[in-house]
Formats: C-alpha cells, structure tokens, sequence
C-alpha cells in the first residue's frame, strides 16, 4: 500500500528566508504521525503545503501514491491557525454549514462527527461558549467532513489544559480508528510521545529524523535526545 502522505526535496522560500530546505517524509495510511520541530523549523509552512494553502517552491508531494493535485484536496481535512468559528453559530449549524460548503449531507456531517468530537450533548450551545478544547474539537469535526482519509492538525493541544489535552489525544486515537491517516504537529514532546505511532522531526526546514519516538532517546531519555538532535542541526542558528 503506497503511504498517505509522502514529501520529497520539498523547499519554500519567503521573500529572502527559506522555511522549507528540502523536506522528506512518509506517512503511513492509518497511523497517528507526529511533526516535531522547534519554533521556525518549518511546520506549518509544511503542513500548508499538504493541505494546499501554499504552493512549494519545489519538491513533491505524494498522496496515496498519486502526485498531489487540486483533486488531492477531497481526501484531506485540515485544521491550521486554529479553528476558525462563528461565535453565534452553535456546533450543529457549524457542521451543517461546512457540509453544506463541501456539498455533502449535512445531516450525515452532524449525526457521524458530533459523538466522534464528544459535542452532541451540547451541540445547540453557540461556540462562545465553549471551552478552547470544545473549539479545537468542534475544528476537527469541522475538518472531518466528507470522511478525509488524510486529517492535517497544526499544533492541536496548544493552549489547552491537562483534561483538554486527554481529550485530544483520545480524540487523535478515535480518528485513526475510523480509517483516517493523521499527520498533527506539536511543541509538546509528551504529548506526542502519548499519542503518535511515528514522528519526523524537521529542524530549519530540514528532515531530521523520522522513525518511531523511541529511537529519538539518548541514554533512555526522550527530551535530551531531542534537544540534542536540535543543537547538533542546528549549527548555531536560532
Ligand atoms: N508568510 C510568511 N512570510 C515570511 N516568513 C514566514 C511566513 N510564514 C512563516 N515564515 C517564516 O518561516 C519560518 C518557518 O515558519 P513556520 O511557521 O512554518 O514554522 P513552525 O515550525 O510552524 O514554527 P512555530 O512552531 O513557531 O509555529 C519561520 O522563520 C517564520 O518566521
């Protein structure tokens, strides 16, 4: 089977500053893929570029296989710069209005993704007056409209608390098992590290490392591992 996502060489420059140096990576269809990177590594420019937000300089991307083109765009769903809401709108009437948009059956959009993101029993509430982690699932919802088989999630825990990053990470496991392929980026290594099959690491717009977390470790420990795949790509840059 050909993998969901597959980046190669991939480069963007903005006016002088180059944020992608040539990424690869490979996601596998149905795993949880974690993107890792300091802050500027390049993540989400990387992850615009997959969702069709941006067009690379150069470089590919694969998806299942198939050179990426504007059709590419029907398998994904994505969450960047956070869930864009309407204040007054309550989840319900949300999800109705993407599908809607996307011209698939609303009622099919709120009766399947309302249980998954854990918002039926307030799904008449307007988003106001929701949690922030209400909000990054009611994205994800959302983003899942018309059954993606590629989910692109830029930094999906940020901001939220102990309970609402619990939430998520069973979130993130629940959309892998309906058959999805997600690709989620994130600063926090822990949580990653509770949710992720695999993880490529980009440093400066460039691939570092890919593989399972556990290989990042330096004499057991995942943090310093990390830290020490930066400093040393980093060359004195910040
Ligand atoms: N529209 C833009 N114009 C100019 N420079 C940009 C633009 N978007 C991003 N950059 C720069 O490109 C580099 C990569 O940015 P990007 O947002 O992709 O990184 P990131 O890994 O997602 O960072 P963070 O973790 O801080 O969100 C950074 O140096 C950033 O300042």
């Amino acid at each position: 089977m050909p993998p969901a996502l597959r980046v190669s060489a991939l480069t963007k420059t903005y006016g002088s500053h180059t944020a992608l140096q040539g990424v690869d990576l490979e996601v596998t269809e149905g795993e949880v893929y974690g993107l890792l990177g300091p802050n500027g590594a390049g993540k989400t420019t990387l992850m615009k570029a997959v969702a069709g937000l941006l067009r690379p300089d150069s470089g590919t991307l694969e998806i299942a296989g198939r050179p990426f083109t504007r059709d590419s765009l029907r398998g994904i769903g994505a969450l960047i710069d956070g869930p864009g809401l309407w204040p007054r709108m309550n989840a319900r009437q949300h999800l109705r209005a993407h599908a809607l948009l996307r011209g698939v059956d609303p009622d099919h959009a709120v009766e399947h993704l309302l249980p998954l993101v854990g918002l039926d029993q307030v799904a008449d509430r307007r988003a106001s007056a929701y949690s922030l982690g209400m909000r990054w699932r009611l994205g994800i919802a959302i983003a899942m409209i018309g059954s993606p088989r590629l989910l692109v999630l830029d930094e999906p825990t940020n901001g939220l608390d102990p309970i609402g990053m619990r939430d998520m990470r069973a979130l993130l496991r629940k959309v892998a098992e309906t058959g999805a392929t997600v690709f989620v980026s994130s600063h926090q290594l822990d949580q990653i590290a509770r949710t992720c099959d695999r993880v490529g690491v980009i440093v400066h717009g460039r691939t570092r490392y890919e593989g399972p977390l556990s290989g990042l470790a330096e004499d057991g420990d995942l943090e310093e591992g990390f830290f020490s795949l930066v400093e040393r790509t980093s060359s004195g840059v910040r």
